[in-house]
């Protein structure tokens, strides 16, 4: 197992946000947390990044307790994140915001540049556009492009259709799809819960801190209770899931 979330309790203050989470991603997998508002997904992913510190619990990644390791040396360890809200920095060039994600890393990465751009190519003919002019998608990828820059062997995702338009979401997802088709593992936590479990491999539901639901992603589509509670009252899931990334690389440049 790749990374290991176990038993984490985390508090804002006296209130527990966190009450015993425990999940699994195991390499090559794309794992996807869902639930309802407040449930705790985003702050898991914190805490896994470091940006929370844990009350009990431990995380175990690539073999070794990372609990209580800063959150730099989690992103050398081979943690990339896309944070909520993307974190894409305004006045500073796509270019330049892409370089910041190789903070951590010596030496070459013009390769790594160049397959970002492969991934996004909406990222390189806006090489030298202000990253905070971007289309909320764009920053997306920007976002996502610039974690990719330290190489991670899991990337953590928040939220990465929060506010775009359906037709950005489905690209912003193949694109994913595609990471993970290269070999990156990734978490994913999402309120579209239908496009989450679509993608994933795994899936946890959580409620109020708690993990209710662990399921392969597929049986939660039809889990009438995940129906009910996350995806529209039992509007169901049309086509299966592209798994062959075949479309990914030349995404038509829509605006968010
Ligand atoms: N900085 C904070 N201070 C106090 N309480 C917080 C803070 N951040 C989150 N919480 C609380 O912790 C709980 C979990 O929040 P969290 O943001 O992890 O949920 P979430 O599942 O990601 O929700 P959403 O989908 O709305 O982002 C909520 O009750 C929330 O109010």
């Amino acid at each position: 197992m790749l990374l290991e979330i176990k038993d984490i309790h985390v508090h804002y203050g006296k209130i527990a946000a966190l009450k015993g989470i425990s999940v699994e991603v195991n390499e090559g997998e794309i794992v996807t947390l869902i639930g309802a508002n407040g449930a705790g997904k985003t702050t898991t992913l914190k805490t896994i990044s470091g940006l929370r510190g844990l009350s009990s619990g431990t995380i175990t990644f690539d073999g070794k307790d990372i609990s209580k390791l800063p959150g730099h040396k989690r992103v050398m360890a081979g943690l990339g994140q896309a944070p909520e809200g993307r974190g894409v920095f305004p006045g500073m060039t796509v270019y330049d915001n892409l370089l910041m994600g190789a903070y951590t890393r010596s030496g070459d990465f013009g390769d790594d540049l160049a397959e970002v751009f492969e991934l996004f190519p909406r990222l390189a003919e806006r090489k030298t556009q202000m990253g905070g002019t971007m289309s909320g998608g764009e920053q997306q990828m920007l976002a996502i492009g610039r974690a990719l820059m330290a190489k991670p062997k899991v990337l953590l995702l928040d939220e990465p259709s929060m506010g775009l338009a359906p037709l950005m979401v489905q690209q912003i997802f193949s694109i994913i799809e595609e990471i993970n088709r290269r070999g990156t593992t990734v978490l994913l936590v999402e309120q579209n819960a239908q496009q989450a479990l679509k993608l994933a491999h795994r899936a946890y539901v959580l409620e109020t801190g708690k993990v209710v639901k662990s399921a392969p992603a597929a049986d939660l589509l039809d889990d009438p209770d995940v129906q009910a509670a996350y995806l529209g009252g039992g509007l169901g899931h049309d086509a299966p899931p592209e798994r062959d990334g075949a479309e990914s690389r030349d995404v038509p440049g829509e605006q968010a």
